[in-house]
């Protein structure tokens, strides 16, 4: 019922010439036809990797939007711009950007509701620090982080939303959660989805994201309540990449 969703987060880093690999990589090794793959470059990657990825089932994504339409806001980017590269997905309240560009609750939501208007999917990222889980805080902070948008949006615009629970600990870091704990983490989530609606909880997709990588992917994938991944630093290999998202089908 819920097609998986892979998706590569490249963050700060590629080229152009690793735009061409994923192209060249993509174009040659066909993928399941069960899963659904993203590939998520910065900004200024997106029309390369958007022609490198023409005539391939791979959807484009981008790390972040400006809940503006246009104006002076220097450096940012609008939803209407992503859409001139056929962006399908864009993250919202990614830990890095709450962390390192105080993006509050507020923020995310606003970003969020911009990245609706214009028809792109919302990936909206929440999880938790390792001293709030220490502190026997994950389920709080983790819900806290789903309500502060879906308490605000109306049903419709809930169905069209992707969630990745990315424990901030797990990014980056070598450290990822056992299939167990991200497992608990999701079904939590879904069950809070059932109280919207039990229809949006049975088919909304939830990824899990922190160093996800070839070797571990399939067992995170085999729990009943992950839906797929948000890859960072595996998703700048393309045997990797493609490891995983052979494992997801
Ligand atoms: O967006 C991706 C996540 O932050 C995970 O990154 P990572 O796979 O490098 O831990």
């Amino acid at each position: 019922m819920r097609m998986p969703l892979i998706a590569g987060n490249w963050k700060m880093n590629g080229s152009l010439e690793l735009v061409e690999q994923f192209g060249r990589a993509f174009a040659e090794t066909g993928l399941p036809t069960s899963v659904e793959v993203a590939l998520i470059p910065p900004t200024p990657y997106l029309a390369a990797m958007q022609s490198a990825l023409a005539g391939t089932a791979v959807a484009l994504g981008a790390q972040t939007l400006n809940p503006e339409t246009k104006g002076a806001h220097t450096g940012e980017v609008s939803a209407e711009m992503l859409n001139e590269f056929d962006v399908r997905y864009v993250l919202v309240g990614h830990s890095e950007r709450r962390s390192m560009y105080h993006e509050d609750d507020a923020a995310v939501l606003a970003r969020a509701k911009a990245a609706l208007a214009s028809g792109l999917v919302p990936v909206l990222c929440v999880g938790e620090t390792l001293e709030q889980r220490e502190a026997g805080q994950t389920e709080a902070v983790v819900l806290g982080q789903v309500e502060a948008v879906f308490n605000a949006l109306d049903a419709e615009q809930r169905t069209r939303m992707v969630i990745a629970y990315e424990p901030v600990w797990a990014i980056g870091t070598g450290r990822t959660a056992s299939p167990s704990q991200a497992q608990a983490v999701h079904a939590a989530i879904r069950a809070r989805l059932g109280e919207y609606d039990s229809e949006l909880a049975a088919r909304l997709r939830l990824l899990y994201g922190g160093s996800m990588k070839a070797d571990n992917a399939a067992e995170l994938l085999a729990e009943s309540d992950i839906d797929g991944g948000l890859i960072g630093g595996a998703s700048l290999k393309t045997n990797d990449f493609l490891a995983i998202c052979q494992s997801a089908g």
